[in-house]
């Protein structure tokens, strides 16, 4: 996907602007920032959801349009209501699509032999018949991670995915995503507030805060100097047995520098 001049405004308030971007075939890039800085904006722009306010957007050489099937997302986490009339594996299954993998070219066999693949690779084999609203939120997570990959996309945008997956899911489902790179040459685009748990996978850093951004692989991010600019605040970044530790960023920055005085 890529981006030219890319800028958006709602009203007098800038998330972002003048930001060029390319995410190559097998790119992982995480996208970072406070609050209300933009990422998951970014993310409706790029599924042809949200028009830019200047510049271009491009997914595989065409400009973003609604229901591309080239794009596979993990949306946000939200809970299904009790009473949702599907299973776990009907959830699975609205992911693939009928045309590529669907009774007509493969049997139905061939689309439950690829659900259940899918449902083993996030660890949700067990649950997979019980009513999707009576799962916890991060079983319900792993559904929506199985029925984003199902599709095999060339893009793979991701909003917070490990949001309330314990730690061992939150591996097993980064490692699944990152293979999607590695395997089948898969852009991905992870919006995060924590980069910890991806951070041996991440090839490049998207950091959004305050109207301003920085693009880098995380070494050249996540400095004590590139964050205390962005955030117009002095921050320190320590690195301690492979972790990163950011320590000193101020309650509700989002728009202080993204107010247009005029
Ligand atoms: N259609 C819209 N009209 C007006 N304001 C909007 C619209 N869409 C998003 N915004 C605003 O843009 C800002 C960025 O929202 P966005 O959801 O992209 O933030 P985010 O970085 O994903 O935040 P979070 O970390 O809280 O998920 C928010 O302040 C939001 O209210």
């Amino acid at each position: 996907m890529r981006l030219r001049g890319a800028g958006l405004r709602f009203g007098p308030r800038r998330l972002w602007e003048g930001l060029d971007l390319d995410v190559a075939p097998g790119e992982f890039l995480a996208v970072l920032g406070p609050n209300g800085s933009g990422k998951t904006t970014l993310l409706r722009v790029l599924l042809g959801l949200q028009g830019l306010s200047e510049g271009t957007v491009e997914v595989a050489g065409r400009p973003a349009t609604r229901g591309s099937r080239l794009i596979g997302t993990i949306p946000q986490q939200t809970s299904f209501p009790a009473d949702t009339p599907l299973r776990g594996r009907d959830l699975v299954a609205l992911g693939i699509d009928g045309h590529r993998w669907g009774p007509r070219i493969f049997g139905r066999k061939a689309v439950d032999a690829r659900v259940d693949q899918l449902l083993d690779k996030v660890g949700a084999s067990d649950y997979a018949d019980r009513p999707v609203g009576t799962l916890s939120g991060g079983e319900q997570q792993r559904l929506r991670a199985a029925q984003a990959l199902a599709d095999d996309p060339r893009l793979l945008l991701c909003d917070e995915p490990l949001l309330s997956l314990d730690m061992h899911h939150q591996q097993g489902v980064s490692a699944l995503i990152h293979r999607q790179t590695e395997e089948r040459d898969a852009a991905v685009v992870f919006v995060t507030h924590e980069i910890n748990p991806i951070l041996q996978y991440v090839d490049r850093v998207l950091y959004l805060a305050g109207g301003r951004f920085h693009i880098g692989t995380p070494r050249e991010v996540m400095t004590g100097e590139v964050l205390s600019e962005l955030y117009g605040s002095p921050i320190e970044v320590f690195n301690s047995n492979g972790r990163i530790v950011v320590v000193g960023i101020p309650d509700a920055v989002a728009h202080h520098h993204g107010e247009d005085k005029g």
